[in-house]
């Protein structure tokens, strides 16, 4: 997976990442949000309240998971798909350089899983679940946002989803270990090939090494400066499904290219696996006043998605057959 310099992994440009103020005035802050994920589907935010200690302890019982010798971790493994998985990412030949730990968020799949992962398996569950909750408050208030910023009547529309026990929800923590490979020039190397998140909402979070990079629609490769102190946000594919296409999910990748090693932990939020995915009521007006999706379930997205390979668009499977006589009031766009 190292590709010789110097030629830089695609087109990359600088570009000042959006950041939010999640202490802003309230009406100001939804409409923000909404601009930032329909522009970039990616935003950084401050003064989200999470407690630094608890993010701290999480990274702490994960670095210490993964400096185990092999073949301890590969006892929390395979990864198909929860548990510690290194190098193949998903069962159809995607890899990459790094090492991770993919846990369902659900409190009862966590406590099954940690006597796997760490000594004091009742320790590491405590973490984990403390984090899971205060990320899941940040993407629910996050959440909330956008759909008054959209204008929809229902408060928690979306929020709801994934405060709802059935929740789908995943957390993941990635880690890149240094690159082995030392010689002239940069190298650069994929940690975590290109790729848009499957549900509504990721919330993630890195330690001070950079790596992560997201894609604009202008066609560059944009670096995210890491901040580990704040989070960063990406729309994923049903958050695009649910605002009709006002919003669009980010590509983004991860690449290595330093002798540090990068740790990164993100909550994808998703609803549960029975819910059907269509666009929110007020996402649904002129011009595009019917779905450019067919509906389908949460379940029925996530097994395509584990058909497919990682940076494959896998939205594209369920496009709908647009009613072209129902768009007559809106020509330019359509036609
Ligand atoms: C190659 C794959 C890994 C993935 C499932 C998939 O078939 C395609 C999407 C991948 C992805 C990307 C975002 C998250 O990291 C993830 C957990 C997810 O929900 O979709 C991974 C999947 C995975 O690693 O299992
Ligand atoms: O580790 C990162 O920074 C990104 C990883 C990622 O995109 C993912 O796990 O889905
Ligand atoms: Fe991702």
């Amino acid at each position: 997976m190292v590709v010789a310099s110097p030629a830089p992994i695609n087109k990359t440009k600088a570009m000042r990442i959006p950041t939010i103020d999640l202490s802003m005035e309230r009406s100001q802050l939804s409409q923000t949000v909404v601009k930032a994920c329909e522009d970039y589907g990616f935003f950084k935010v401050v003064n989200h309240n999470v407690p630094h200690e608890v993010t701290a302890r999480l990274e702490e019982e994960c670095a210490e998971f993964f400096a185990k010798p092999s073949h301890q971790k590969r006892r929390a493994g395979p990864a198909n798909p929860f548990g510690y998985g290194f190098t193949n990412i998903g069962p159809n030949g995607d890899m990459g350089d790094l090492e991770y730990l993919l846990l369902h968020a659900d409190p009862l799949s966590i406590a099954q899983r940690s006597p796997t992962i760490a000594h004091d398996s009742t320790k590491f569950s405590v973490v984990v679940n403390d984090f899971v909750e205060v990320v899941k408050e940040v993407t629910c208030e996050i959440l909330d946002l956008v759909v008054e910023g959209l204008g929809v009547s229902d408060k928690f529309a979306l929020s709801s989803l994934i405060r709802d026990v059935h929740s789908d929800s995943v957390l993941r923590i990635n880690h890149y270990p240094p690159l082995k490979v030392k010689s002239k020039g940069n190298k650069n190397s994929i940690g975590f090939g290109a790729h848009s998140d499957p549900q509504i909402l990721t919330i993630m979070r890195s330690n001070d090494v950079g790596g992560l990079q997201i894609y604009t629609r202008e066609g560059f490769w944009i670096p995210v400066p890491p901040d580990p102190t704040q989070f960063f946000v990406m729309v994923g594919d049903v958050l695009q499904v649910m605002t009709n296409g006002k919003f669009m999910s980010v590509r983004h990748r991860a690449l290595t290219n330093t002798l540090e090693a990068r740790m990164s932990m993100m909550y994808f939020a998703a609803p549960p696996l029975d819910w059907w995915i269509t666009p929110l009521p007020k996402t649904l007006s002129p011009p595009q006043n019917q779905s450019l999706y067919k509906p389908f379930t949460w379940g029925q997205y996530k097994e395509a998605t584990y058909t497919l390979r990682l940076g494959d668009s896998r939205l594209d499977l369920f496009k709908a057959q647009l009613d072209t006589h129902l768009l007559s009031s809106s020509p330019s766009q359509f036609q």
